[in-house]
């Protein structure tokens, strides 16, 4: 019997105005896997991701996450499955007026009701350890550097236990190193909370390690599928070109793409 997807979406249209963003992607992910989503800056990736989720209304296609059709749920419906949701988003978004124990505490008592103080201490520093820095429990957010801060955004994610986590350029903003262990982290959450993942990068070497697919989107659609190997090795001069500017970005202009 095939597996049903954890996410499904099948010919998404959205339009700004004159600016038709998604032209008919489509894509799935199955329960255990980790799908990369690559392309150039502006090409949909994120709406992509908000519509799947309900943040945008899509214009037409098929939105399921869970078996779920997401645009038939009310509002209510929508939190529900957002719920079991993890999202770690770009600037990390923690609040700076709290401690990193009552940021994590804040979106735990959000998603789980019922729980005692000392399970919530216990979930806490579980998450805190995953992620290498229980020592950070008291701090601040303005006094952790921007490595750490994706570390306890990365931990205040798995703290609600998701069944799928987006991530939406997890590495943006570091320098190599630090991508790197943020990327090795990731892959070692994914192993631990046997999570699904959907991951929107710019950086290779994430892509690389976090995804066991990966698809490419041009336009509006997506243009290429297969693992890092296949689509490093891909004879389309489009995606060679893309991995060829993409990797070589540090080191000067590449050819346009
Ligand atoms: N709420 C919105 N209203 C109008 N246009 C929008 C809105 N959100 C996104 N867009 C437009 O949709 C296009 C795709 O944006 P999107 O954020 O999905 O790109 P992206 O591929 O994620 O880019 P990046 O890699 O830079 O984050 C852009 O042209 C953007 O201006």
């Amino acid at each position: 019997m095939k597996e049903q997807p954890i996410i499904e979406i099948k010919n998404l249209h959205k339009a700004f105005g004159k600016n038709k963003v998604l032209k008919g992607i489509s894509l799935r992910v199955n329960k255990g896997e980790d799908l990369v989503i690559l392309g150039r800056s502006g090409s949909g990736k994120s709406v992509a991701i908000k519509c799947l989720v309900g943040l945008l209304e899509a214009d037409r296609g098929k939105l399921e996450i869970f078996g779920t059709d997401i645009t038939k749920l009310n509002y209510e419906g929508l939190n529900k499955i957002r719920l079991k949701i993890g999202f770690m988003f770009q600037n990390g978004a923690l609040y700076d007026s709290m401690s990193v124990r009552e940021n994590l505490t804040f979106t735990l008592k959000h998603h789980t009701r019922h729980l005692t103080e000392e399970n919530i201490e216990q979930q806490i520093l579980e998450a805190l350890e995953s992620v290498g820095l229980q020592d950070a429990i008291d701090k601040m957010p303005s006094e952790l550097s921007g490595g750490m801060i994706k570390r306890i955004s990365l931990a205040r994610t798995i703290i609600i236990k998701p069944e799928i986590i987006f991530y939406d350029e997890p590495t943006a903003g570091l320098d190599t190193i630090t991508a790197q262990e943020i990327s090795e982290l990731i892959l070692s959450v994914q192993k631990k909370y046997k999570t699904s993942s959907i991951i929107i990068t710019h950086d290779m070497i994430c892509a690389k390690m976090t995804g066991n697919r990966i698809i490419i989107i041009k336009e509006g659609l997506v243009h290429a599928e297969g693992t890092y190997e296949e689509l490093e090795n891909s004879t389309d001069p489009w995606v060679k070109s893309f991995f060829f500017a993409t990797n070589q970005y540090a080191m000067g202009p590449g050819p346009t793409v």
